[in-house]
Order: structure tokens, then sequence, then C-alpha cells
């Protein structure tokens, strides 16, 4: 008997663009399942976030990356410059996005740090912000001009018919090769990761536009306990970590209600994730300057 169905296609897919172009967005809306976190306030993802999702006989394992500084110089900046380098060296596809009809100094800069030889597909996103559609095939033209782009994908992230489309696009770039996550497999981060980012998904909503991105959070325990009522049970303690002492005020709020409902949600969240009862305990820390110091932003995990 002989075997008719499609072979096994796997490949590693970057997601990359200037802050605030909707990345996140875009990867949540391909992986089915919020993995990274989105904000309105822009450079909120600083780690590599891989997402996975297995559609037919395809399975496309994404990397999101940081927004690219463009601006700034600080530690913190360069480790992220790094990231984003890192992450688009050994891809077998790059999705370049940038904002439907726009391109600024800011998208010429994340373009530049392209490798030849890997594919990219240019992904105009915010379709739907876009009034007059007959703008956006002379952008088109003006962007081939820029770089030899396989595709042109004008796509709204927040439209799950312009995503599913997305997949269809992609496919065809994945080596054949055999699956490397189960199919059902969505992320390959820790649960402990996902706390923190939890957690700090919740500071930054809570605290809106007033908290400098450069506040972070660590997670100094976690731990599963025995329970004789729960069948999992896990202790949490973190400790969000800001620049000044005014700031430290902001998060904790009056007689410490913001800090309380950053806790009572990013708990309730987790227990989601994770199945299981959880105890949070978050703590809140000044570190002044630390977005300048090359030795303690490593030692908060950003290689
Ligand atoms: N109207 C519209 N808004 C979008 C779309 N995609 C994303 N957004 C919004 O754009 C903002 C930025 O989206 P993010 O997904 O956080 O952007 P990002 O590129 O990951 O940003 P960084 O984490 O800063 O690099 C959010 O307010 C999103 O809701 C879209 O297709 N249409």
């Amino acid at each position: 008997m002989t075997d008719t169905s499609p072979a096994q296609r796997c490949g590693l897919i970057a997601i990359i663009g200037k802050p605030n172009v909707g990345k996140s967005t875009l990867l949540n809306a391909l992986v089915g399942q919020k993995i990274s976190i989105t904000s309105r306030k822009a450079q909120t993802t600083r780690h590599r976030i891989t997402g996975i999702r297995t559609v037919g006989a395809a399975q496309f394992v994404f990397v999101d990356t940081p927004g690219f500084q463009t601006r700034h110089s600080t530690a913190l900046n360069k480790s992220l410059n790094k990231t984003v380098m890192g992450a688009v060296g050994d891809v077998d596809l790059v999705l370049f996005v940038v904002e439907a009809g726009k391109f600024t100094p800011a998208d010429a800069k994340v373009l530049s740090l392209l490798k030849p030889g890997i594919p990219v597909l240019l992904v105009a996103n915010k379709l739907d912000m876009v009034h007059r559609r007959g703008d956006i095939a002379p952008w088109l033209g003006e962007m081939q001009k820029r770089h030899d782009f396989a595709e042109f994908v004008p796509i709204s992230a927040k439209n799950a018919k312009d995503v599913e489309r997305l997949f269809g696009i992609c496919e065809k770039y994945l080596p054949e090769q055999p699956w490397w996550y189960a199919e059902d497999e969505l992320t390959d981060r820790s649960e402990k990761f996902l706390a923190s980012e939890t957690v700090r998904e919740k500071l930054f909503r809570f605290t809106g536009d007033e908290l400098p991105y450069t506040s972070t959070v660590v997670i100094d325990k976690f731990e599963e306990e025995p329970s004789p009522k729960h069948k999992r049970m896990i202790r949490i303690a973190a400790t969000i970590v800001v620049e000044r002492d005014g700031h430290k005020a902001m998060v904790i709020g009056d007689g410490g209600e913001r800090l309380k409902r950053i806790g009572t949600e990013a708990r309730q969240e987790l227990e989601k994730l994770m199945d299981c009862k959880v105890f949070l305990e978050i703590w809140v820390k000044v570190r002044s300057g630390w977005a300048d110091d090359e030795a303690r932003v490593k030692s908060f995990g950003y290689e």
C-alpha cells in the first residue's frame, strides 16, 4: 500500500518589524491562543517567544522578536537588538511586518538587518486602517524597489480570515521534514516564564502609559506544593522592578489597591492557563538606572 498523505513540513518563521506594528497581535492570532503578551504600549515584547501551530501537514514554529530599537542605545536596547539579529539568522521564512501604506526610517532599519538568502514576505498589516485602498498598489510598487520580497500580503491581524490565508501562503516555504513538536503543542516556554509574562501584562494594563517600559518582573520562587484540597498547587513569588520611588508608589496605588488588582488578575489568569491552584505574592522594588547597567540586564535574563 502506498501512503498518499502529503509529506510533513516543519520550519521556523520569524516575525519582525519596528515596535507597535502588530507583531504580537499577529503571533497570537496565528497560534490561536495568547502566548506573547500585547499592549498598546510599545516595546513590551522583550523575550524571544516561540508559538507553535500545526495545520494539516505543516507545522509552523513562530519566533517573535522584540521591537527593534533605533532611538536609544542603553545596554537594554543593545540586548534587544542582539535578540532580533539572533532570531532572523536561522529561520526558513521572515514575515516583515509594516503598517500598510507606510514606510518609516525605523522600518528601513529593521529591513537592513535581514540576511540575504532567506525568503521575506512583506506583511502589510492594519489594512483596516487604510481608507483609500487605491493607494496600496502604488505603495506596494515602491516597496518592491526597496527589497526583493518573495510575496506581498496585505492583512489585518485582527481579521481571522486574513490570518488563516497567511498559513496557506507560508506553508510552501517550510522544508519537508518531520514535525518537531506534538500536534497540539502551542509553546515551548516554561510555566515560570508564563508567570512572569502574565504579571508583566497586568502591570502594564493597570498602569497604562504612566510606567516606563524599563520596569520588569522577576520570578523569585515557583514551587509546586502538596495540597490535600487541590490536584496541583503552585506558590509563586514575583518582584516588580521599577526605576524610581515614584514608580513604586504608582504600581502599589492608593492603599495598595492597584497592586492588589494586578495580583488578583494575574493569579486568576495563571490558574486558567496552568489548570491548578495558584498562590501569588508580588513585591515591588526600586533599582534605579538598571536599564543602563549591562551586568544587571544579564542578571534579569536578557542575554
Ligand atoms: N486597527 C488595527 N490595529 C491593530 C492591528 N494589529 C495590531 N493592532 C494594534 O496595534 C497595537 C500594537 O500591537 P502589538 O501586537 O502589541 O504590536 P508589536 O509590533 O508586537 O509591538 P512591540 O511589542 O512593541 O514590538 C495594538 O494596539 C494592537 O491592537 C490591525 O490589524 N488593525
